[in-house]
């Protein structure tokens, strides 16, 4: 990758950006993993990286992180480089990947211990990062009797025991249990009231929209889209839904209200899809009532399913050209 000289590079990266993207591209026996992609994510920002398996979102990370090099393009985190090797940048930065390295044979809280001694970290900071992660009762078990899911915990805990000011989260609530993602949500709030950067991969759209300030969308190593959940559910029109009991209006009456754009029947329901929700009830009251009728507002859930179901198919025309 190459370092742009600092002249080149202010000109183009916001001030405030913790990490900056440029047009960064890598691939792996030709095959592109990430292709072109640019982003900033901003200082104290939730930034979401959204997208389905394989569509180059630990890669992209992992630039950023300083852990892979890129084949071309620059990334800057705080204005610096992180590749090659940015140890100035290290105690900045905590990083979870969905491979992160334990000491096993040690026990939880020498293992903790152990990964803040290496940065520098007070030693106090152990007890209450494993008390925030919910391992405060499990100091003396060793690290390869946890399981995957403390374990999942542990790695966070890694990540955020130094104090960092920007942090990589890649898919961390991926092992947790209903409780603990509800919990590292909290965790995570947290971070960012005290002004944090975070970086978080996930595939459950819920928690994005619950948490991020900003998502990008990735197919097939492209970004798709940068935006704030409820400005992406707003822009792109994903219509609402009105769940009907069955047998109170047929289907082709309901296609004919106005307002309604499309009819199905599942689970019960005649679901009619629309983007005036207060006309089709109006119409739906007059012709059928209100007994019963369900409203289900768009989500960023439908927003995804819509983007990447459209863009995969150009993504595999593409892969195809480059095969
Ligand atoms: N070390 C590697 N060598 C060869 N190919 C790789 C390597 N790492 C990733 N890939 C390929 O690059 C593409 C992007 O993978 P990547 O892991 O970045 O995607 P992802 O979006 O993080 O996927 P997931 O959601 O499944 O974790 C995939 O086709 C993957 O098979």
């Amino acid at each position: 990758m190459s370092s742009p000289s600092p002249t080149e590079d202010s000109a183009a990266r916001p001030a405030q950006a913790a990490v900056s993207v440029r047009d960064v591209t890598k691939s792996y026996g030709g095959r592109k993993a990430v292709d072109g992609v640019s982003l900033d994510v901003r200082r104290g920002e939730f930034f979401g990286l959204l997208g389905p398996n394989g569509a180059g979102k630990s890669t992209l990370v992992e630039i950023m992180e300083g852990l892979r090099k890129a084949d071309s393009g620059s990334v800057a985190v705080f204005g610096e480089a992180p590749w090659p090797r940015n140890t100035a940048l290290l105690p900045r930065m905590g990083v979870q990947t969905q491979s992160s390295a334990f000491f096993v044979r040690q026990t939880v809280h020498e293992h903790l211990r152990t990964v803040a001694a290496l940065f520098g970290a007070e030693s106090a900071a152990v007890d209450a990062t494993l008390d925030a992660v919910g391992l405060g009762g499990r100091h003396d078990v060793r690290v390869d009797d946890l399981s995957g899911g403390q374990r999942q915990r542990l790695a966070i805990a890694s990540a955020l025991v130094h104090g960092p000011e920007l942090i990589f989260l890649d898919e961390p609530t991926a092992a947790l249990d209903t409780e603990g993602r509800r919990d590292l949500w909290e965790v995570l709030r947290g971070l960012k009231e005290q002004g944090r950067t975070i970086v978080y991969t996930t595939h459950h759209l819920d928690e994005a929209e619950a948490l991020c300030d900003r998502v990008a969308i990735l197919v097939a190593g492209r970004l798709v889209v940068t935006d704030e959940p409820q400005h992406l559910i707003g822009t792109f029109g994903a219509t609402s839904r009105l769940l009907v009991p069955l047998g109170r209006i047929d289907e082709e009456r309901a296609a004919a209200l106005p307002g309604v754009e499309a009819v199905s029947v599942r689970g019960g329901h005649l679901v009619l899809e629309t983007r005036a929700t207060g006309r089709v009830l109006a119409a739906l009251d007059a012709v059928a009532g209100l007994d019963g009728v369900q409203t289900r507002t768009p989500s960023l859930e439908d927003v995804y399913l819509d983007i990447t179901g459209r863009r995969a198919d150009t993504a595999e025309e593409n892969q195809e050209q480059q095969a």
